[in-house]
């Protein structure tokens, strides 16, 4: 039985001028302590997927399962012990922490709420869980309030609330997006050494195949085209061998410190065309495919094998090229 299984799932947000079609029938699941990275560019839909696994939105149409149940059927005392089981860890750490709160406020009630600490020991525990996450706590600095700290910190106080009720799945929804550069690997390093030494699986979301790279070495990555998975597999096939002309482009924008190489790179297949207006019917990438034909533009290619659990929604995925001398592999 899988940890997580998302089924068919299609979404829309109503708006004023009609329904918004977000994602069209998804399929993933996820095993336990396992990795499964979502890439893709912004607005195609990776939040709004997240939000579904978590139970903030219900699909529209199809199903999320966690442990073989339709998360929709949780309620009361289940739908708070799913809650407590599926945790998030967001983009900005500083939206997701109350400001009002002090450290010990944001973090101390859920604990005592689950029964993971008691009142006469709850700070003690605070300190531990936030040495754990590589912050130098004393009870002191369970005294201040987001703002006293800075971004990188932040971001470890989040990680922490996240993994002090003990998940089964996190949710890190573009963890690293808003921090510096130089922090960014420790924070993945950290979420990884969390994975490693727990029973933990990440639904691991992006736009930046350069993170998703480094964070899912063994694990699965999803690439979405507006709302459209177009390809899937072991992260080892989808870097290595990529047989979607999306991922190939996603590949090919992972900045590179060897200058010869990023020349080198542009003069891969240009973008097929200047309009990248999605086109009412046929392959969702069309219009942005070096590769596109009449077949293309008829109907939508299914997520076919290609390989051992690596599936493309491309029809001629012979023709994307090796990509091993993009990312400098010899
Ligand atoms: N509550 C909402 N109502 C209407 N449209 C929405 C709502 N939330 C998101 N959208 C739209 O749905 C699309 C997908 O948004 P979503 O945030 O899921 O994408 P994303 O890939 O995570 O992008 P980003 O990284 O920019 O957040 C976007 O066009 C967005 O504007």
């Amino acid at each position: 039985m899988s940890l997580l299984d998302v089924d068919a799932v299609s979404h829309w947000y109503p708006t004023t001028a009609g329904d918004r079609p977000v994602l069209d029938k998804v399929s993933l699941s996820l095993e336990h302590n396992d990795v499964l990275a979502v890439v893709g560019e912004s607005g195609c839909g990776k939040t709004t997927l997240g939000r579904l696994v978590i139970g903030e939105e219900t699909p529209s149409r199809g199903q999320v399962r966690f442990e073989d149940r339709d998360v929709k059927s949780f309620k009361g005392k289940d739908f708070r012990a799913y809650r407590r089981a599926v945790q998030v860890v967001h983009q900005d750490p500083y939206a997701s922490l109350n400001p009002g709160l002090t450290i010990e406020n944001a973090l101390g009630p859920a604990l005592l709420h689950h029964r993971l600490a008691r009142r006469s020991t709850v700070r003690e525990e605070l300190v531990r869980i936030l040495r754990e996450v590589g912050l130098d706590a004393t009870e002191a600095f369970l005294c201040r309030y987001p703002h006293q700290l800075s971004g990188g910190q932040r971001q470890r106080v989040a990680i922490a609330r996240a993994m002090s009720l003990r998940p089964r799945l996190v949710v890190a929804d573009e963890p690293t997006s808003m921090l510096d550069v130089s922090m960014r690997l420790a924070i993945l390093d950290l979420l990884l050494s969390f994975q490693r030494e727990r029973q933990l699986a990440y639904l691991f979301i992006s736009h930046d195949f350069g993170v998703v790279r480094y964070f899912s070495q063994a694990g699965r990555i999803v690439v979405m085209f507006y709302g459209v998975l177009v390809e899937e597999g072991p992260a080892e096939q989808i870097i290595h061998n990529p047989r979607h002309p999306y991922t190939f482009r996603l590949l090919q924008a992972i900045p590179v410190p060897d200058p010869a190489l990023a020349r080198r790179r542009q003069r891969e297949p240009a973008e097929g065309s200047v309009d990248s207006a999605l086109a009412p019917v046929g392959c969702v990438f069309q219009n942005r495919c070096p590769f596109v034909e009449a077949r293309c533009r008829a109907s939508q290619p299914p997520l076919t094998e290609v390989s051992d659990g690596h599936r493309t929604a491309c029809f001629f995925p012979e023709r994307v090229p090796d990509v091993d001398h993009l990312l400098g592999v010899h």
